[in-house]
């Protein structure tokens, strides 16, 4: 009953919030100290709300310069030439830990529908999104504004639909029904995206892993150089593919400098978690990165992320550790994800615990 009543109220307030502008919400915020986020809308003012980064953490000048280097691999070859692929993967992975693939396999219409697909849910009128919403991260499928709405001081730029999508029947009726493609079209998706991070896991390591899929939108910002679609982090998990639109926003930490990561039509970004920079006793690298928002349009990324099993015992792999000393100590996945939360809360690198000390 709660819960209802919670909904109904969290779609009135969407409804009045589709229909103002740009310049109404600017000037929302400057009057109650708050933006009004489109599906969570602000409960209360007060002034530990923050929803632009405190000076000193905000990113400035967003428009950094387009990385020419971070590798566009053809997978084209993993019918021909396997080892050179598998050494430009590892030679990427371990260099930026980040890579965008082409010719990977998934078919073009099927990566245009779900952009498509993923873009027209946030479309949805705010009675159709309403019962997604949920501020416990245990909700299984879930909408949800920035990164921890309740619990955290400064409110990031995004909108978020995440579920767990394999094994797929498990999970495939919690998802949204609306739009009307969204089950079929998701569902091919994420079975897709597995079968690719299972053959790029089978070209690095084999592991019993994990997948979610996340829709993330980041709607235009009246002043980029104030805010962050997300803050710089690694990803805690195995490996990432990102599917981005022709929009920039994602930024890659390399020797201290900014780089934007261009959007390749139909490409898939990957990148490198924590989980593998540690099995691989750092030979791949967990890049940081972050996302920057821009004043003209939104812009919509799914994320698929393949995780250990939450009671997966992770440690540097023995074959890599034969003729050297492991750089980390052994742990069980979930406790390291609870150590994560709070290290990236408070900008520690939630590697640190974890190394031996030399
Ligand atoms: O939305 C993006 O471009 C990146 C998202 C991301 O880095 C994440 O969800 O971990
Ligand atoms: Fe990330």
């Amino acid at each position: 009953m709660l819960t209802l009543v919670t909904s109904v109220t969290i779609a009135r307030r969407g409804l009045q919030l589709e229909s103002m502008t740009l310049q109404d919400k600017a000037a929302h915020k400057l009057k109650h100290g708050c933006w009004p986020w489109l599906v969570r809308p602000c409960k209360k003012v007060s002034n530990s709300c923050l929803t632009y980064c405190p000076p000193g953490t905000r990113p400035g000048n967003v428009q950094v310069s387009i990385s020419e280097n971070i590798p566009v691999i053809d997978c084209h070859q993993l019918g021909t030439d396997k080892a050179q692929l598998i050494k430009q993967i590892t030679e990427a992975a371990k260099e930026f830990g980040f890579f965008q693939l082409i010719n990977h396999g998934v078919p073009d219409n099927l990566l245009h529908n779900v952009m498509n697909v993923g873009k027209e849910f946030f479309e949805l009128p705010s009675e159709d999104k309403a019962s997604f919403y949920s501020e416990d991260a245990r909700q299984s499928c879930r909408l949800y504004t920035s990164i921890d709405y309740v619990r955290e001081q400064v409110h990031y730029w995004r909108d978020t639909l995440r579920h767990p999508c394999h094994p797929l029947e498990e999970h495939i009726d919690f998802w949204p029904q609306k739009p009307a493609s969204y089950r079929e079209v998701f569902g091919s998706y994420s079975v897709e995206v597995r079968k690719l991070s299972l053959c790029l896991l089978d070209l690095i390591c084999k592991l019993s892993q994990v997948q979610s899929t996340a829709t993330n939108f980041y709607p235009p910002c009246p002043d980029p150089s104030l805010t962050l679609g997300l803050p710089k982090h690694s990803d805690v998990n195995l490996i990432t593919l990102l599917l981005q639109e022709q929009v920039h926003g994602l930024q890659v930490l390399k020797d201290e400098q900014w780089l934007a990561v261009e959007p390749v039509p139909n490409a898939f970004v990957v990148n490198i978690g924590h989980m593998l920079q540690i099995m691989s006793n750092g030979k791949l690298s967990s890049a940081d990165h972050r996302v920057v928002t821009n004043n003209k349009v939104s812009r919509t990324a799914v994320t698929s992320f393949k995780h250990p099993s939450s009671t997966c015992h992770i440690e540097p792999a023995k074959a890599l550790v034969m003729d050297f000393n492991p750089l980390y100590q052994a742990f069980i996945y979930k406790d390291f994800v609870s150590t994560y939360i709070t290290d990236t809360e408070e900008r520690v690198s939630p590697l640190e615990r974890y190394k031996f000390q030399t």
